[in-house]
């Protein structure tokens, strides 16, 4: 079975900056993959490779097979996207936002509210579904957000950063909704982040520093080959040092 995300050989630069050089990694069904790298090791460039609002001159991204360049339509079908900004459109009820990507997605209005219903319910918001987006707090316009991203049964979900700006509470619910739909759906999760706490013991890891991959692999894994005590170490020692080293 193909890997929901595959990416191969993948090197992009703007002019003559180079901002990936030579990514390759996979994450697989029910597996969270986290994305550490600190500003500017080209977590946005990766994100924008694989929704194909730029397109990479060097190397091959796959979704569940299928090239994003060469059978797109397929490709972006199994991929669910949320942004760093919120997309929500704050006149609009829950209801009605979910309603809206539904229809963009093709999906016909009885099997989308049975749809929003389930994934309303498993985010534990279906109970908000009246109120307009505006009157929501961010960690709840946050999972009306991720149940959006899951409406078209993707494969794959990218999450940039979804958690930035939330309270604690907020953060770790959101953190234990994923996880959720990790091991519960199979779902497969690309999730960029600046904040180690985010990382759970089951998660792979990749750390990218300056466009390279530095470590990729099962955080227990890296941990028990390193000897770093935890994921904070592990993102301070190849990133925090000129040398870099990989793990
Ligand atoms: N439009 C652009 N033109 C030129 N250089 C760019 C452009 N966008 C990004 N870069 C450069 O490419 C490199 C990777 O940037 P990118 O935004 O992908 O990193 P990032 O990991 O997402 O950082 P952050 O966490 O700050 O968003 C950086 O050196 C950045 O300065």
């Amino acid at each position: 079975m193909s890997a929901a995300l595959q990416i191969d050989g993948l090197s992009f630069a703007y002019g003559a900056k180079k901002a990936l050089d030579n990514v390759a990694f996979q994450v697989e069904p029910g597996e969270c993959t986290i994305l550490l790298g600190p500003n500017g090791a080209g977590k946005s460039t990766l994100f924008a490779l694989i929704t194909r609002l730029y397109d990479a001159r060097e190397g091959r991204i796959a979704l569940c097979g299928f090239d994003v360049k060469q059978q797109s339509l397929q490709a972006l079908a199994k991929l669910g996207v949320v942004f760093q900004q919120t997309t929500l459109d704050p006149d609009l009820s829950v209801t009605q936002n979910l309603r809206y990507h539904a229809a963009l997605h093709g999906i016909g209005k009885k099997q989308a509210d049975k749809r929003i219903q389930e994934e309303l319910e498993r985010l534990a918001m279906y109970e908000r579904r009246g109120e307009k987006v505006r009157q929501l707090n961010g960690g709840h316009k946050r999972r009306v957000e991720i149940a959006r991203a899951l409406l078209h049964k993707p494969s794959l979900l990218l999450l940039d950063e979804p958690t930035v700006g939330l309270d604690v509470p907020s953060r770790q619910a959101i953190v234990k909704h994923v996880h959720d739909l990790v091991k519960q759906q199979n779902l497969a999760v690309l999730w960029a982040t600046h904040l180690i706490d985010e990382i759970d013991a089951d998660d792979s890891l990749v750390v990218l520093h300056k466009g390279q991959i530095k470590a990729n692999g099962r955080l227990a894994e890296i941990l028990k080959n390193t000897g770093w005590a935890d994921p904070g170490q592990v993102f301070q020692k190849l990133t925090q040092s000129d040398k870099g080293g990989t793990a």
